[in-house]
């Protein structure tokens, strides 16, 4: 199989954010009511940081954007400092000019979780399908909350977290005991609908994925590779052994 995978590696964690936050800007610049996936965990945060320096200087704007997240716990409030919408309003849409009512994250805190899942890829269909997709990777290959095994036809689902995301995932818990022990995310086959993807990775902590991710290997097992068969994949990665 010939992948058409673009890899840009980088130096440090500055220069990985500073080159994600260039493709961002550039489809804000090329159209600026575009449908952004967007993703949560620490390899964002300055790309975040990025993109607000860059709508404060009025270089681009987000008042037509509108952004549909990758996850979300299962039960925890969207008030809930650990809560995924939490952190996006924190690192992000607190500080530029969003519009509230064009952000979206899947509802955890919902009775009837399967419609949620259901509606939350129709709400992504009606607004046009998403432009760009930000993610991140899990040291297992996760990318969302799609842990090995999960299946490449899956669309937004309720999943358990495996106990080594579970400790991934500690650091933004008072205690580990309370991170929950399930998600809602956008299935593999609702993240390569978009039209575009974006991968950030850096660290030591992540090389074995990305390795895994270069081998070429496309399996189940290690739900990052099913990239590998989508048109366009930017991997922006670096970090030393
Ligand atoms: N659900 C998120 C993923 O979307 C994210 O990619 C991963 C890696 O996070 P980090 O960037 O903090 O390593 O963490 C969580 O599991």
């Amino acid at each position: 199989m010939t992948s058409t995978m673009k890899w840009i590696e980088v130096n440090s964690y500055d220069e990985m954010s500073a080159v994600a936050a260039n493709i961002f800007t550039e489809q804000l610049k090329a159209k600026p009511a575009s449908i952004l996936g967007l993703a949560t965990g620490g390899s964002p945060v300055g790309m975040y940081k990025e993109l607000v320096k860059r709508q404060q200087a009025g270089d681009i704007t987000f008042k037509n954007v509108k952004t549909f997240n990758l996850d979300e716990y299962v039960g925890l409030d969207q008030s809930s400092p650990a809560s995924y919408w939490t952190f996006m309003h924190e690192n992000l849409f607190n500080h530029v000019d969003m519009k509230e009512e064009n952000i979206q994250l899947p509802n955890g805190k919902v009775d009837d979780l399967a419609a949620e899942c259901v509606a939350y890829d129709d709400r992504i269909a009606e607004a046009g399908g998403i432009d760009l997709q930000l993610l991140g990777i899990g040291v297992n290959g996760h990318i969302g909350f799609n842990e090995p095994g999960t299946s490449f036809t899956s669309l937004t689902n309720i999943v358990e977290l495996t106990e080594s995301t579970r400790t991934e995932n500690a650091i933004y818990f008072d205690d580990p005991a309370d991170v929950p022990t399930q998600a809602i995310t956008m299935g593999i086959q609702s993240i390569m609908n978009a039209k575009a993807i974006v991968l950030i990775a850096f660290g030591e902590k992540k090389l074995e994925a990305i390795e895994k991710l270069k081998s070429g290997v496309v399996t189940e097992d290690f739900p990052a590779s099913q990239l590998l068969n989508h048109p366009n994949v930017t991997i922006i990665y670096g970090g030393t052994k």
